[in-house]
């Protein structure tokens, strides 16, 4: 009998596949190798999935006699895998761009921050804004993310700052996880900023004693699918010890630490995630060479954000030195209203400032 699939991507020029024996990762030398197959094809099967990859002949003879839905000839084209961002903050009301008139006459991120501005403006309007405006404009942001090649995206809530806000803006990044084709992972948070009329050891009591217990029983229930907790620890809002302890408080209920470290002042993040057991840490333009050696040696991946670093004139990450030290590195765009970017090959393109060449 003849089973039928989805699609044939026949004879094209290159396919690029990254690892072939099943890495999760790719660090240090490995990385000069990628693995790339000349004159191949793809096959899809009615569920999505890639059924199988190899040279045009080898999947032809395999495959004869068996039916596709539509075929395409790839001949003098690249198949590339789907592009993933790893860092956005999708979800907000409220445009920013008075803020980059500031930018140009000299205020700086923390400027603005501290006057009130930055986050503090996004979560006043998002406060305000209706679940569906939010979901609305949220899904025209992943299109623009998925024209750009995209298929899977970190989304972080954190514009809320109170546990309702929390919750609206996790229910929406879940709604668009169910009904729209792309892959999303989520992020709580709750610590983006510390909001107003707290300090940020009552932000951080709030967040441990009233917003994760509630995200635990959501989780429990299926209502919501939360995969990682985020912190921003800088001076001026999360400092090392409050953000531990928030830290720890989401680990302990199963999710995968993912935070922003070592931005705008040296913190010792690096070091801290590396202690925890972080899945990754965000931004590091700032970061210790211990904290490198740590991140390494944990197998922490380092979520470089180059676009970020060029739009509020920070020095770029030191992505080289990361790389030959044997760090996990991925890109994010950092995509929030501050930081205008849907495009992970411009990231791409912007992070050759931070990588020296290689010795040939
Ligand atoms: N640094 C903290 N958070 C964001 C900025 C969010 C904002 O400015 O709204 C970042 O990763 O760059
Ligand atoms: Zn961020």
């Amino acid at each position: 009998m003849t089973s039928s699939h989805r699609l044939l991507l026949e004879n094209a020029q290159q396919v690029v596949l990254v690892c072939v024996r099943g890495e999760r990762f790719l660090t240090g030398s490995a990385l000069r190798s990628l693995a790339v197959l000349e004159g191949a094809s793809v096959v899809v099967g009615t569920d999505g999935l890639i059924k199988a990859v190899g040279p045009a002949a080898v999947i032809q003879s395999q495959f004869s006699g068996e039916t596709f839905e539509e075929r395409i000839d790839c001949s003098g084209k690249c198949i590339l895998p789907g592009l993933v961002d790893a860092h956005t903050h999708p979800v907000w009301a409220g445009e920013r761009v008075h803020e980059f008139a500031m930018k140009l006459a000299g205020a700086t991120y923390m400027d603005i921050h501290q006057a009130g501005g930055g986050i503090n403006f996004t979560v006043e309007h998002t406060r305000q804004a209706s679940e569906e405006e939010l979901f609305c404009s949220f899904q025209q942001r992943l299109q623009c993310m998925m024209r750009a090649g995209t298929t899977l995206v970190e989304c972080k809530s954190g514009y809320g700052l109170n546990l309702e806000t929390e919750l609206k803006m996790l229910r929406v990044i879940e709604r668009a996880r169910r009904e729209l084709h792309l892959s999303l992972s989520a992020t709580y948070c709750g610590a983006h900023s510390v909001p107003k009329g707290k300090t940020a050891v009552e932000a951080a009591d709030d967040i441990i004693n009233h917003h994760l217990p509630r995200l635990k029983e959501l989780s429990r229930n299926g209502d919501l699918h939360v995969d990682n907790i985020d912190v921003f620890c800088e001076k001026g809002v999360f400092d090392l010890d409050t953000t531990r302890r928030i830290l720890e408080g989401g680990k302990k209920m199963g999710l995968q630490i993912n935070f922003h470290g070592d931005e705008l002042h040296p913190m010792k993040a690096a070091e801290l995630g590396a202690e925890l057991g972080a899945q990754a840490i965000s931004h590091l333009e700032e970061v210790s060479d211990e904290g490198i050696a740590a991140m390494a040696a944990a197998r922490c991946s380092a979520v470089l954000l180059p676009t970020t670093a060029y739009m509020l004139r920070l020095k770029q990450p030191r992505a080289r030195k990361m790389l030959d030290e044997g760090v996990i590195v991925a890109l994010g765009s950092d995509f929030n209203p501050n930081a205008y970017c849907f495009s992970m090959t411009r990231v791409q393109s912007s992070c050759l400032c931070c990588v020296e060449r290689l010795p040939r």
